[in-house]
């Protein structure tokens, strides 16, 4: 299971002491996740989910914690943390960065229909709209400079022409940066993927782990969801699905000419991100035996499939 810090009953008993939570009842280690080390806390005065993070920079986290109080806020269902007893939301324990986070109801959808989908588009144009009026700012840590740095290393490993066809697509969106295009700006969730969802029916119940959240085109964002929540079986992009969630974001802000004529390109941008990602995370983990590992070879088909991408921005709704 994907929990790389334990922590034990005592340690436990000892860090929740400085909180309003009561006593502890139960504690168990959450197998699903990839990055932190979770754990479901049990105790008489609720139910949290104690989070250590493993990865990123830590200064970093201020900004997590601030965004999940804005959205929650904005009443959006977010795991928010719960500060303890002095007002202090982030602690360290076992020599780790952590949070107390409330417990949030629902599921994942493995297998979601054009109703969820058309859900998670609303809440992402939702989560954008709340932070606009905020001055929350931070560079992702895994933008575009990332990109440049990690592709060389990691398609040297594929066939030339691959490598090529790699490079060229980061070149044209880094060439296209520089010429400051005119795309809407938010706060990205930027990892919005079926694992990071809760339903309880069709009612969006939770969003969860905002550790990769930063600033950047709110396209891309929509373009990693996408490519995560409106695949067929076959892994390409699912017509009705697409255009449901592009529909619910829709519904919320209208997207621009500017954005739909660079939609192929985030879709593949996107797909790109997260091939490098999981390479990096699948060679950190080689041999580790429990440790969840993610097959980065599919984001590479994904991104095969969008060289052609026939799905429009709804522009006019
Ligand atoms: N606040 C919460 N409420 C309910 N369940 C939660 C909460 N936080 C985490 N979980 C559960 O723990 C699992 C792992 O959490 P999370 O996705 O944050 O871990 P991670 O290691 O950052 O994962 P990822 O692979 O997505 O990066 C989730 O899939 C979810 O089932
Ligand atoms: N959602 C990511 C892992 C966390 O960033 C993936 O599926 O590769």
């Amino acid at each position: 299971m994907s929990v790389f810090t334990p922590v034990s009953r005592e340690q436990l008993d000892a860090f929740l002491d400085g909180f309003e939570v009561g006593r502890l009842i139960d504690v168990q280690g959450i197998e699903g996740g990839s990055e932190n080390s979770n754990f479901f806390v049990s105790c008489t005065g609720g139910e949290f989910v104690l989070t250590l993070v493993e990865r990123g920079d830590p200064q970093g986290l201020p900004f997590i914690v601030e965004l999940l109080d804005c959205l929650h806020r904005a009443e959006l269902s977010v795991p928010y943390a719960v500060t303890d007893r002095q007002g202090v939301a982030l602690h360290q324990l076992n020599g780790k960065p952590a949070m107390l986070q409330p417990r949030l109801a629902g599921r994942h959808v493995e297998r979601p229909d054009a109703a969820h989908c058309e859900a998670v588009g609303r809440w992402l144009a939702q989560m954008h709209a709340a932070t606009a009026a905020s001055s929350l700012e931070r560079t992702s840590e895994r933008g575009l400079a990332w990109m440049q740095d990690q592709l060389p290393r990691l398609s040297a490993r594929q066939s030339a022409d691959l490598e090529s066809l790699l490079q060229a697509l980061l070149d044209r969106i880094v060439a296209w940066r520089q010429q400051s295009p005119d795309l809407p700006r938010a706060v990205l969730h930027a990892d919005l993927f079926r694992d990071n969802v809760m339903f309880d029916g069709h009612h969006l119940s939770g969003v969860i782990d905002f550790y990769n959240a930063a600033s950047g085109w709110a396209l891309y964002d929509v373009a990693i969801a996408v490519n995560d929540w409106c695949l067929d079986g076959a892994g390409a992009l699912e017509p009705r699905l697409t255009r449901n969630l592009l529909a619910g974001y829709a519904s919320q802000r209208r997207f621009t000419p500017a954005e739909q004529e660079c939609w192929p390109d985030m879709l593949r941008l996107a797909a790109l991100r997260f091939w490098l990602s999981r390479h990096i995370a699948a060679d950190q983990h080689a041999g580790q035996p429990g440790v969840l590992v993610k097959d980065p070879e599919h984001f590479l088909q994904l991104l095969l499939r969008h060289q052609q991408v026939d799905i429009g921005l709804p522009l006019a709704l």
